[in-house]
Parts: structure tokens; sequence; C-alpha cells
């Protein structure tokens, strides 16, 4: 196997192109194995592999700069650059990251994560290149979704402006996770579809060399005529007139025609885009035809496509989803809205049900948010349906433009806490720190999946301003759920059980950890009173009042960072009423970034354990009762 002997990107150098080709041929086989096993982003790499060969048997990473946007299509960019022998070990605790991550090679110029970087990080690379008088090419390598997020547009903005020398690379494979969505996207299926388009392109461009060079007004008048010719014909031309060289669109599987298209583009000054079409899931027909399921891959049988074991949404996300329907079928203000996540969200059967009333926006969550005030600003109920992680690229619009007018806005926030292999850039557990600090801000969490049901219902008949609701990337509790939710009195906690020696003011999964260690420790006398503290803002100032005027220890827990988390919130109400004294212990994810692993891992790595709670527990104890 030609496989074998890749070691590093200089091995391809030696290859013809047929043994490229056959290479690409082996990576696609070893892809499909691995991940088999191990899981993760199969269909997005799959259609990326002539690509990654492509640009590594050309160019001299690290010197020369690969940019990955988003980076979980980087696979084949790891096994090019000597870690075939780690994808036992992919998205695992400890082991190697789906993403692109500078710990882990040289090769590995930009971490991402997070869709629409990279074309803001290659220019940064290529300024800082010329002020350094050096002469390295950069290379960004963006989505067809990844194009729709506001920072790419803004970076081309710039790029285009600059003329800097630079090569942009989309990778068009019509979709996002789910298929692609807006404006941009149909323009790049006209160019991409239309064959008479592209064919007109040779003949406008041979037809325009044909105009005899004259001088005069009809010279201006020819050149004129050439613009609006080339306008109405030339495809890429949105793009041409943002100031790139556009080349394309071009066989994104062809290695030959990528091979030649990046040698010719060598010879352009300024910024290159060249178009590739690809196909997500390329050379696994189960990904091939459904890359949307196949996006983030669980383990799976080879031959049949089945997947191990029941795939789907967390049980969480689906009784969201459920839920909104039967709040949508009696209430016509409700509106989703989703940044290009409406499976990963659970609103693909809201979609089906209320096409209207189900808004995909593409990988734009500033957008996302501002529309949701606008539809508030109407009367319409919006529920800004958005992973934790994701919603922090729309902060500055919840502040300004919901928090600010108070608008009638449901946040719906799903992958609240761990989220497990995806890692560090997707972990859920800054929202608490940077949402309950905005006034008018509702925040709160439900400690099972029923409640989730009554936190839906109580999200919808607010009306006094923004109210959010998140939930965990985890099964529930499997506990019944009411036919007819109620709502929740805002602000009010539940006390689950009645101890007297310590309070545990737990929130969301954090509860379940609570009762498990109240039990384990109730046989050595220590009775733990368990309080789900549902409400992250506003606080039950009342029941932390009666803590107080029980003299009560105080443990809080939360999947969410220390710094400014719910238990600082608990400091700061007891530091403001005057009250001292108190003794509390926060639990939550200490000040660093948690990489991937499990989500029952990343807990072990940071305490949020029954064992560590209980740990705590004692650590309060008076100290004549702590040897007891
Ligand atoms: C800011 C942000 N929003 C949403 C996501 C979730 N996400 C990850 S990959 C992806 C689709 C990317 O589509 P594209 O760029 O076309 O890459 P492809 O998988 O098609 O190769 C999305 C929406 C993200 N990573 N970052
Ligand atoms: C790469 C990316 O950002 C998404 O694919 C993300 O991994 C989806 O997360 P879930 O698997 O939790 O839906
Ligand atoms: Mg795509």
């Amino acid at each position: 196997m030609l496989l074998d002997h890749i070691n590093q990107p200089d091995d391809l150098k030696k290859l013809s192109t047929a043994e490229l080709e056959q290479l690409a041929v082996e990576i696609r086989q070893f892809l499909v194995e691995k991940l088999s096993v191990s899981g993760g982003h199969l269909s997005s790499n799959l259609g990326i592999v002539e690509l990654t060969i492509a640009l590594h048997a050309l160019y001299d990473s690290p010197r020369d700069k690969f940019i990955f946007d988003v980076g979980h299509q980087a696979y084949v960019h790891k096994i090019l650059t000597g870690r075939k022998d780690r994808f036992d070990s992919l998205r695992k605790y400890k082991g190697m990251c789906g993403f692109i991550k500078r710990a882990e090679s040289e090769h590995d110029v930009w971490e991402a994560g997070h869709s629409s970087t990279s074309l803001s990080a290659a220019m940064g690379m290529a300024m800082a290149r010329d002020l350094n008088g050096e002469d390295n090419r950069v290379f960004a390598v963006i989505g067809d979704g990844a194009m729709t997020g506001g920072m790419a547009l803004e970076a081309m903005n710039h790029i285009g402006h600059e003329k800097k020398n630079l090569t942009v690379i989309l990778n068009d494979n019509e979709m996002s996770i789910a298929p692609n969505v807006g404006a941009l996207h149909n323009y790049l299926s006209k160019i991409r579809s239309d064959k008479h388009y592209r064919k007109a392109k040779e003949e406008v461009e041979l037809l325009l060399k044909k105009i005899p060079a004259i001088g005069g007004t009809l010279a201006k008048t020819a050149e004129k005529v050439k613009d609006s010719l080339k306008y109405l014909l030339v495809s890429g031309v949105w793009f041409e007139e943002l100031g790139f060289n556009y080349i394309g669109p071009i066989d994104g599987h062809n290695l030959p025609l990528l091979l030649e298209t990046l040698k010719q583009s060598e010879k352009i000054q300024g910024p290159v885009l060249i178009h590739v079409i690809t196909t997500k899931g390329k050379g696994y027909s189960p990904a091939e035809l459904d890359s949307h399921k196949w996006h983030g891959a669980s383990p799976y049988k080879i031959e049949s496509g089945q997947f191990l074991k029941a795939v789907g949404n967390p049980m969480y996300t689906n009784v969201f989803g459920s839920t909104l329907i039967e709040l949508a079928e009696k209430d016509k203000r409700i509106v989703a809205v989703t940044p290009a996540m409406p499976g990963g969200s659970g609103l693909m059967d809201f979609a089906a049900r209320f096409p209207d009333r189900m808004i995909d926006v593409g990988i734009a969550e500033q957008h996302a948010a501002t529309l949701c005030a606008g539809m508030a600003s109407e009367g319409i109920k919006p529920v800004f349906a958005v992973y934790s992680t994701f919603l922090q690229r729309a902060y500055d619009q919840v502040v300004h433009d919901i928090c600010r007018p108070n608008l009638n806005v449901m946040f719906a926030i799903d992958r609240a806490g761990f989220v497990g292999p995806d890692g560090e850039t997707h972990q859920g557990v800054y929202d608490i720190s940077f949402l309950r600090s905005l006034p008018n801000m509702v925040l709160m969490m439900p400690k099972d999946e029923n409640e989730l049901r009554r936190m839906m219902v109580t999200g919808i008949e607010y009306n006094d301003g923004p109210i959010a609701v998140r939930y965990a990337r985890i099964n529930g509790l499997g506990v019944e759920l009411d036919e007819h939710p109620e709502p929740i009195e805002i602000g009010t906690w539940e006390t689950l059980t009645e101890g007297d020696t310590m309070a545990v003011l737990a929130v969301g999964p954090m509860n379940q950890v609570a009762l498990e260690a109240a039990e384990a420790i109730k046989k050595e006398g220590i009775n733990l009173r368990v309080i789900n503290a549902r409400f992250i803002k506003p606080l039950d100032e009342a029941m932390l009042l009666q803590l107080a005027k029980e003299h009560m220890p105080i443990i809080t827990m939360e999947e969410g960072a220390e710094m400014g988390g719910f238990g600082s919130s608990v400091l700061e109400f007891y530091a403001r009423q005057g009250i001292d004294g108190m003794r509390i212990r926060v639990m939550g994810v200490q000040d660093y970034f948690v990489e991937h692993g499990s989500i029952k891992e990343q807990r072990q790595e940071v305490g949020l354990t029954a064992e560590h709670l209980a740990t705590q527990v004692k650590s309060l104890l008076p100290r004549k009762r702590q040897h007891a």
C-alpha cells in the first residue's frame, strides 16, 4: 500500500499523478475503516481527499500555510502529516483531536472548530508574511456552508480590497451539515449546474478577445460591452467583483485537474478563489446518499452502513423538538430559528409540520439573533435554537438587540455543558457566565426532560423580555412526561431532599449527581439538602436568605465555568446582602479549556462527580465532625 510509505508530506512529492490517485483510493478506504470503529466527521473528509493530497503534493507545509475552515474535514491532512497511526484514538480522551490542533503537529497552523474563521486567519498570515518579507503561500480551504458565515464575508471584503497574494479554495459540496441554504448557495448552484452558463464563459472570452483593439469612444463602449457580457455570462463574477481572481468551477475529485489548476493559479497576482465541486461522502455510498446523517457518524458496519447503536439526537433535544411542535400548534406566534443546525437542534419534524415557521439562516448566528429581535419587536415569539458554544458568536446581538430593548426572544440553548468528543471548541460551559450578567435575561436549566417541557411552556408564556432555557447533550432520566406541562414561577427553586447538614444548589443534570452523593453519605449521618437551582437568573433569594438564617453551609454545582457562573452569583448575593460568615464551596469547570473525551471523563477531570462532592461536603463539616 502506498499509504504505508506516507509518513510526511514530502513523501507525496515522490509519487506520480497516477500514484497520487491510487493514494486517494487508499485514504478513502482507511477513513471508512477507521471511522467505522471511532465514529467522526466522515462525509466531509471523504469529500476532500483529492484536494488535500494536491495541496500537500505541490506545496511545502508548514512553510506554506493550509488553513481548514471549521477543521472537521482535516482528517486527510492528519493522515498525510504523520498521524495515520493515531486514528484509533480519534476524539478519545487524551487521544487525537477531531479538529486541527497546533499542539499535535507543526502542520496544524490554524485551530478552529467554529466555522468561517479561515479567511480572516489566512489574511492575517498573508499580511504577516509580507510584513516579515517572506514569500510562502497561504491557502484557506472553506466549505460552501462556512462561506455563509458573516466572518467569511467580512474577510472577503478586506481581502478583495488589499489584494494580497493568497488562495481561497471553496470546497462546494452543496451541503452544510444539512443541505446548504441562502442566496450565495443558490448562486453557487447556478454556476455549478448551468452547463450553458459555464460553456458560455469560454465563448464569451473568445469573442471578447476578437473585438479589435480600437481607439476613441468606441473603445470605451466595447469595454463596457465586454464587462456587461462578462457580468451576464461568466461564472464567479460575484467573486471577481469583490476583487478575487475566480477560477472554476472545477471537479474537486479530478486530481490531475486540481494539480494543473493550482499550478496555473500560482501565476496570478492578488487573491485567487478556486471553486471546486465535490461530493460530500464521496466513495462510500451510504454517506454519499445521506451526507447529513453521515456528517457526524457514529460507529457503523461498513458493509451495511448500519450504525452500531441507535443514532439520533440526545433525548433533551428530542423533547425540545416535540414540545415545540405541541406549543406551536396552539400559539401561532411561535417561529423557530436555527443557524444551519436544523437536525442537531431537533427541528426536522417541526420544519415538516410548520415549513413556514422554521427558518434556517445558514451559519449566521449573529443574523439569527437580530432576526429574532426584529420578529419579536413585531409580536412574533421567536425561539432561537442554538448550541451553547455557537451562541458565543452572537453575543453582541444578544446584548445590544435583544436584552437592552428587552424583546421577547426565547433561547433554546442545546449542548449546554460538556459535549464530549468535539472537545474544547464546542464545550457549552460559558453561556451561564456570559448570559447571567445581562440585564433583563432570565436563564433556566431543567433537572430532567419533564422539567424541560415545563420550562418551554414557561418560556413561551413569558412576555416580559428575553428568556433562555439551556439543556445538555445527554439522554434524560427517562421520567414520565406531563401531558399538559405547567409553567414554573420565575425565580423559584425546588427542594429535592430535606437534609439539615448542608445544602447543595445543583444546576440541571448536577441534581442527579447531588442526589447520588446524598444517598451515599446519608449512612454517615450527613443529610444533604439537595436544591434544584433551576433558575440560574433570577436567583431564588428567599431560599438563599432562609439558608443563611439556618447558617447552612452551601455547595453550588454547575457544569459551567466557575468564573462568573452560578456559584459566583450566589457568593455575590450574600456579599450584596452584607451576610458574612457563610461557608460556601463552588463546584464547576475550572479556568482552562477541557479537551475531547466522553462527558463522563470530562466531568471526572474537573471533579463534577458524586465522589468529589462527598469529599467537598466533608471538608465543609465542622472540624469535630470531619473525623467522626
Ligand atoms: C459558528 C459555527 N456554527 C455552526 C457550526 C456547526 N457546523 C460544523 S460543520 C458545519 C457545516 C459546514 O459546512 P461546510 O463548510 O460546507 O463544510 P462540509 O462539511 O460541507 O465540508 C456546521 C454548520 C460551527 N462549527 N461553527
Ligand atoms: C463540526 C461541528 O461543529 C458540528 O458537526 C458539531 O460537531 C455537531 O455537534 P453534535 O454532534 O453535538 O450535533
Ligand atoms: Mg459543504
